[in-house]
């Protein structure tokens, strides 16, 4: 793609998973003999100098021990599942240290090895080739994942330089083989000799980064990552804030509670519970708490569903959602409807808000086995008061829909880039190529749920992303589309929604919002509202709008900027 260019934190390599042959020997230092590198290590050690005297084993490594510790052999596995199998580290981590019985200590330290290695791989990727003699999609993929996870206790964890060195070697000889030892003690060996910041600093001089590329690398993010957050922040008025929400995004997000509104028996009382077990009430929303270690699944209510894990910034959309007024209310109980629910963090939210009012909840999700996860998270929750359909979103309109819904929530499928906290290895899977079918998808899933509005209805568009393809420019298209559609500030709702240090953090965008379309609706940041950096459009369809449908029926091949690398906004151009 053309915008890409140089990737400075490398994009982690995907390989072939045999040839053991291939792992063999570490680069030597520029200007050195592998021989010279020995004696480096010994100067640098003799002076106590560089990276503060390091020690090492003397023993060879093929005469080492040969059993890995319980904390780093879970990260490795759950690293090897990421790369080998794709999968999630968030769902394959708490599997694995309940598996090996990890005591409350190991279980930080092997979440933080997993989660840390993941987060950095690019900017490990990108130290460790310059300590390896041949191209890392060379290398076995354990031996890779080996280095990484160990790469991350040297450069990015308090562990001493030769436990680090010594432990990753152990894991390698329990996991892998004697074979490689010999190299990953060798090239653990080089990158110690500097710290994380020399090793950004040397690295980007010698490939002569600068700007984004640089901060990519220094902040272990994809270049098009950083740009277009460069973009989505300067279009919310925030140009300045760049670096801020680059380390918020490699920082562990606090562990947000919410208790379901109407399901114990005294309101509030989950909640005080948990209080009770060290959870601390959030200033920023009702009925929410953090929680701040401990076992989750022992607080009453988790096992029922009527206290659950959700972000605030999940729970503020939901609740302004539910909360904004509508123009017309009406006498009949109102439907509403969750287009994407899947796995149903907000559908249980939104049908407990809706039970409290006499409302009722359609929740859809085309995939059967999250349809199911929306039920089970439901089932705190009134039976009367939802339904799950398991079904295409787009298909909607082929529902008995009656007058419509009062308050549709599109959470649509997104690149997720504003969840980056929370799934560490995610911002190295994605791809800009990503963008052209999910903003097509979102096109498409926003269109069937404007068909779907009863007059005078409430949308909202969220999207756990602040890519502007997925926000403000859809958004834009949205509008294009259907005229008839009011966007209403969603600054307003929001707040109504929050408590009164929420409110103060949910203030209008910062004035130089790029857009009028931007200044309306609200994006979350995890730098400023310790949220996942969620957006939040909030459109009405009037009262008395005559029906659109055909006029979107003909727009439905006009999509938008799906195939281009850049597409043309009032705000400037956006790289996808
Ligand atoms: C961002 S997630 C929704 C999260 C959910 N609202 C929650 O709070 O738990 C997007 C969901 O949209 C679903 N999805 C994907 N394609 C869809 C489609 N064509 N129609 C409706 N939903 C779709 C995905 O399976 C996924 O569960």
């Amino acid at each position: 793609m053309s915008h890409a260019g140089r990737d400075s934190a490398q994009q982690p390599s995907r390989r072939n998973e045999k040839g053991r042959e291939r792992n063999r020997g570490a680069k030597s230092s520029p200007g050195q003999g592998k021989s010279g590198q020995g004696r480096a290590d010994q100067r640098r050690s003799d002076q106590g100098g560089g990276t503060g005297g390091r020690r090492f084993s003397a023993a060879a490594p093929a005469q080492r021990k040969r059993r890995a510790d319980p904390a780093r052999l879970t990260a490795y596995t759950v690293l090897r599942a990421v790369s080998r199998d794709d999968a999630y580290a968030n769902l394959t981590l708490p599997a694995e240290i309940r598996r090996r019985r990890l005591d409350k200590r190991d279980a930080g330290f092997a979440t933080e090895l997993t989660y840390g290695t993941l987060r950095g791989t690019g900017t490990y990727d990108a130290i460790l080739s310059a300590c390896v003699d041949r191209p890392l999609d060379q290398l076995d993929a354990p031996v890779l994942d080996a280095l990484r996870l160990g790469a991350h206790q040297l450069l990015n964890m308090r562990v001493e330089t030769h436990a680090a060195v010594d432990e990753t070697v152990a894991l390698v000889r329990a996991e892998i083989g004697a074979g490689p030892s010999g190299l990953v003690n060798a090239v653990l060996r080089k990158v110690s000799a500097r710290t994380l910041q020399d090793w950004t600093r040397t690295l980007s001089a010698e490939r002569d980064l600068s700007g984004d590329d640089a901060l990519a690398l220094t902040h272990a993010h994809p270049a098009w990552v950083v740009r277009a957050l460069r973009q989505s922040l300067r279009a919310d008025g925030r140009g300045d804030e760049l670096e801020a929400l680059l380390r918020a995004n490699n920082a562990a997000p606090e562990v947000h509670l919410v208790e379901l509104p109407g399901t114990s028996s005294v309101e509030g009382d989950r909640l005080r519970s948990a209080q009770e077990a060290g959870a601390v009430a959030s200033s920023a929303l009702t009925g929410a708490a953090i929680f701040r270690g401990g076992d989750i699944a022992r607080l009453p209510g988790t096992r029922e569903g009527q206290l659950r894990v959700q972000d605030i910034g999940s729970q503020w959309v939901t609740r302004a959602l539910a909360a904004a007024e509508l123009p017309d209310p009406g006498q009949g109980a109102e439907r509403w409807l969750d287009l994407c629910a899947g796995p149903g963090g907000k559908a249980a939210l939104l049908a407990a808000l809706a039970a409290q009012r006499g409302a009722t909840v359609l929740a859809n999700e085309p995939a059967a086995h999250r349809a199911k996860l929306v039920s089970q998270a439901l089932q705190a929750v009134d039976h009367q008061a939802w339904t799950v359909r398991t079904g295409d979103g787009r298909t909607i309109g082929e529902e008995p829909t009656g007058t419509g819904f009062q308050r549709i929530l599109v959470d649509a499928p997104c690149t997720g880039l504003g969840a980056l906290r929370r799934r560490p290895e995610a911002r190295w899977r994605r791809t800009p190529g990503d963008l052209a079918g999910l903003t097509a998808l979102q096109h498409e899933l926003l269109d069937a749920a404007v068909g779907a509005l009863a007059p005078g209805g409430l949308l909202a568009y969220v999207t756990c992303s602040p890519h502007m393809a997925e926000t403000v420019i859809q958004v834009d298209d949205l509008l294009r589309r259907h005229p008839e559609l009011e966007l209403l500030d969603a600054h307003g709702p929001m707040r109504a929604a929050a408590e009164d240090a929420g409110a103060q953090l949910l203030r209008d965008a910062p004035a130089g919002a790029g857009s009028q379309t931007a200044a309306r609706c609200l994006q979350l940041w995890p730098h400023i509202h310790g949220t996942d950096a969620m957006f939040f459009a909030l459109l009405q369809r009037p009262v008395d709008a005559k029906d659109a449908s055909a006029s979107h029926q003909s727009q439905k091949s006009d999509q938008p900027q799906d195939s281009d690398d850049v597409a043309e906004h009032p705000g400037g151009r956006i790289a996808l």
